[in-house]
């Protein structure tokens, strides 16, 4: 196997962004971040999140070959073996539940075993292929995430970090069924039933105002019951009235275009909101 297939078999963008919620989730309940347990949740979340996508590359390789996005994929391609895969998957989540339990403590592993079983096993195996719920129970590994940054430390309490894995939980369907409106005919002709190709993409648009109305709404929970300051809530309030934006802008007109720019807006909507919660928590 080559390096450069087993690192697109690791999804490295989404790692990053696992490892940033989680480095999030761990900046909300500690007093002072240190380097050393830092990097060394990073590193396990990178692990964790790549065990599981070559796990979801290997299931998926079947569907994955009927649509346009993902058709030159490694293991549509018979690039890497299924059984090279395996091995990677497997080998990459050994290596980050042992870096968890023995550079941090087993809650932080827990947390994160959770995480990976939420994608490969609960969303690729059993969800992906059957239900249009598939992607909102999935979004309960962005949560784990941020649960297992958030168990580097013993906090002194639990209700920020719980509020932040809500927030997580609700933000995936807003960054999911946009850019599913975009796909829709790549999972027409793969039989995956995600939002649009079950409801249509009016409704789709409509769902994606209501969940993002709860996401941003959650999103300011943790400033109104002072659990974090200003910085942390202007600038949710001003990532979550463009995201609102762009929905109502995609309820008046569901183009593909509309369907990018709110998919691409979730990123940045995102990685802003985990940035302030670190500053909020760490700058004065
Ligand atoms: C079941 C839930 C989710 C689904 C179905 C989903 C689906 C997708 C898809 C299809 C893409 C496009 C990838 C491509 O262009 O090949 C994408 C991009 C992305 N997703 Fe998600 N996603 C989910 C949850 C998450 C979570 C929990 C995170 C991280 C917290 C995340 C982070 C990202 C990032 C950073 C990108 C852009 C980078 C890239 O294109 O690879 N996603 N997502
Ligand atoms: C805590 C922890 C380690 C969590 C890891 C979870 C993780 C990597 C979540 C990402 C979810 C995701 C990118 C789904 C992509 O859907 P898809 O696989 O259907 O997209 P595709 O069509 O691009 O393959």
């Amino acid at each position: 196997m080559r390096l450069r297939h087993g690192l697109e078999l690791m999804k490295p963008r989404i790692g990053i962004t696992i490892a940033a919620t989680a480095a999030a989730g761990y900046a909300a309940v500690a007093d002072k971040v240190e380097p050393l347990p830092m990097l060394a949740l990073i590193l396990s979340m990178l692990l964790g999140s790549g065990g599981s996508a070559v796990f979801n590359h290997l299931y998926d390789r079947d569907i994955d070959g009927m649509m346009k996005r993902t058709r030159n994929r490694p293991m549509v391609k018979g690039d890497v073996s299924p059984t090279d895969a395996l091995m990677l998957s497997a080998g990459l989540t050994i290596a980050a539940l042992s870096t968890a339990v023995m550079t941090l403590n087993w809650v932080v592993a827990l947390h994160l075993f959770l995480g990976i079983f939420v994608y490969a096993v609960i969303y690729t195996v059993w969800l992906k292929r059957r239900t249009w719920w598939n992607i909102v129970f999935g979004g309960a590994a962005g949560s784990f995430a941020l649960l297992a940054g958030a168990a580097v430390v013993e906090p002194s309490q639990w209700l920020l970090p719980t509020l932040l894995a809500v927030t997580l939980f609700l933000w995936t369907p807003s960054h999911f069924w946009a850019l599913a409106i975009l796909l829709a005919d790549d999972y027409r002709a793969a039989r995956i039933p995600m939002l649009p190709v079950v409801v249509g993409e009016r409704l789709t648009a409509r769902l994606i105002l209501l969940n993002s109305v709860l996401l941003a709404g959650s999103s300011l929970l943790p400033w109104g019951l002072g659990l974090l300051g200003t910085l942390y809530g202007w600038t949710a309030t001003g990532l979550g009235l463009v995201l609102i934006g762009l929905n109502l802008k995609l309820v008046a007109t569901p183009s593909r275009r509309w369907a990018g720019w709110n998919f691409a807006w979730s990123i940045p909507y995102l990685l802003g909101l985990l940035i302030a919660i670190a500053l909020d928590r760490h700058w004065n």
